[in-house]
This record gives structure tokens, sequence and C-alpha cells, in this order.
């Protein structure tokens, strides 16, 4: 159950809602692909420019998208979805024996989830877009905090920083690897990230052992004159075996 489980999910692209997954089909899903889905916004693809955008925003999005004119870059685009509704398969796969304690989410409060980089209004919290370049194993984000990410006034909180450090390493370890789960984060914040401004967070992959890969990023400004975070990260590929 849990392969046929594990090949379900990527087959429909349970994990459709990450960066640089399959295009969507053009329609809405079928009735196979409802199953897994409460609600799926599959043409709304965020990581596109917006009103919210600012003009370094937009800057760097076109010099990125000018890299990915010879193929050696792509840009990975985003699509929301409101909720994964066999969730106990997909928890069933990454762990095939919850401690008793752990209490599932039900249906109902399942109905409400939502991705937590996408729960913002446009330009209030995280906007971003990344582009990978497959041969470099780099992941390159884009990424403008808005105003509702505010820690230290007139800053962006350190949690926020952490989370598209997270989402850009793991897509890099997503894309060497499929499904992975951060096992260990490490962050040295430099410098305060100032409020709505562009920061430019590029990830390599440094190396693969096993199931073990090993990410390392830095976080820098704009001109890459501020470096105002650095990371190293463990990413664990899951393995159906191993919990079936
Ligand atoms: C913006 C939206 C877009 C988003 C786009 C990108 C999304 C990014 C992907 C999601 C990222 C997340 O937030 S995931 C959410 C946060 N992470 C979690 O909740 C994970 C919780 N932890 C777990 O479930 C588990 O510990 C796993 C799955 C990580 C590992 O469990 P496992 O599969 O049983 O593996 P296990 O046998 O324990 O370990 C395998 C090997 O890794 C080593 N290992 C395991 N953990 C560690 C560790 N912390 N530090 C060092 N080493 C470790 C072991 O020693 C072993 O080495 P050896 O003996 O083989 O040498």
């Amino acid at each position: 159950m849990l392969r046929s489980c594990a090949a379900r999910l990527h087959a429909l692209g349970a994990l459709r809602g990450l960066p640089g997954a399959a295009r969507p089909p053009a329609r809405s899903p079928g009735p196979a692909r409802r199953s897994l889905f409460l609600e799926a916004d599959f043409h709304k693809d965020s990581s596109l420019p917006k009103p919210s955008w600012s003009k370094d925003m937009r800057l760097l999005f076109d010099q990125f998208m000018k890299k990915c004119e010879d193929g050696s870059w792509t840009r990975l685009p985003f699509y929301s979805y409101k909720a994964v509704q066999n969730v106990h398969d997909f928890i069933a796969f990454i762990h095939g024996s919850l401690p008793s304690t752990a209490k599932l989410v039900d249906k109902e409060q399942l109905s409400q989830a939502q991705i937590f980089t996408e729960s913002f209004k446009d330009g209030l919290g995280f906007e971003y877009v990344m582009f990978y370049n497959d041969a470099e194993k780099r992941t390159v984000c884009l990424f403008q905090g808005g105003p509702h990410l505010q820690g230290m006034p007139g800053f962006l909180h350190g949690g926020a920083v952490a989370t598209m450090i997270d989402a850009t390493v793991g897509m890099s370890a997503i894309k060497a690897e499929g499904l992975v789960m951060t096992a260990n984060l490490n962050i040295n914040f430099k410098r305060p990230v100032p409020l709505c401004s562009v920061v430019v967070i590029n990830s390599h992959l440094d190396k693969t052992e096993g199931r073990k890969l090993f990410i390392s990023c830095d976080v820098r400004s704009v001109d890459e004159t501020t470096l105002y975070s650095e990371a190293t990260s463990l990413f664990i590929k899951l393995d159906p075996e191993k919990n079936s």
C-alpha cells in the first residue's frame, strides 16, 4: 500500500504544489486526481510578476528569464493547492508507524489547510520565484518579504527568512531526489533583512550520501554586496520500503 501510495502521490503530483512540479493538466483534475485534492487551483502560477512586486524583483526576474533562454536555467512554476485529502495516505507513506500520541489532522481541519507561504494576500507575505540549473545543481530564489513578515521593527522575522531558506534548499533536494524531508537546517544570521526588500537565496547541492543530501545556501542583497545569512542543511530522501 505504501509503495502504491508513493507511486500515486508522485504520479498524481500530490506534491504538485511544490515549485517545479510537472505542469498540471490544462483542464481541472479528473476524478482520480480529485481524490487527492479537496480543491486545487492548478491554473494560478503564483511565481509570475504581479503589481505587488518591486522594481528590483521585476529586474531580477527579467535577468533570470534571460538566463532561461539557452535552457541552462528553468523557472519553477508554483501552483498552490488547497489541501491533500488523503493526508493519511501521505503520512502513512512518510511514517509507517507514527507514535500513537501523534493525532492526525482531521478532514474538517484539513479543508482549511493552505501552504504557509501562500496564505498571505499579494505583496503582504512571501513573494518569490525560483530558478533551477540542473547542470550546476543550483536553485536560486528571488524573495521579497512583505510587511506582514515583520520581526524586529522594519526588519524581516528570522523565521520568515528561515522559511524561504528551507524552501530553496528543499527545492534543490526535491529536484535531485524527489520526496524528501528536512532533517537538519543550520542558519547563521549575519545581518537583518530590511522589510519589503528583495534578497537572492542561492543554494547548491554539495553532496549526496545514500539517502542523505547536503545542501548549502547564502542569502544576499540584490547587488550581492550584503551577506544576510548563510545556511547548511541535511535532507533525507523518504524511503517507502523503510516505512512499510
Ligand atoms: C515555499 C513552498 C515550496 C516548498 C518547496 C520545497 C519544500 C521542501 C521540502 C519540505 C521541507 C520541510 O519543511 S519537511 C518538514 C520539517 N522536517 C520534518 O518534519 C522531518 C521530521 N523528521 C523525520 O520525519 C525523520 O527524522 C526523517 C524522515 C528526516 C528521517 O527519518 P528516516 O527516513 O527514518 O531516516 P533515518 O534512518 O532516521 O536517517 C537516515 C540517515 O540520516 C541520518 N540523519 C537523520 N536525521 C539526521 C539529523 N537530524 N542530523 C544528522 N543526521 C541525520 C541518520 O543518522 C541516517 O544516517 P546513516 O545511518 O544512513 O549514515
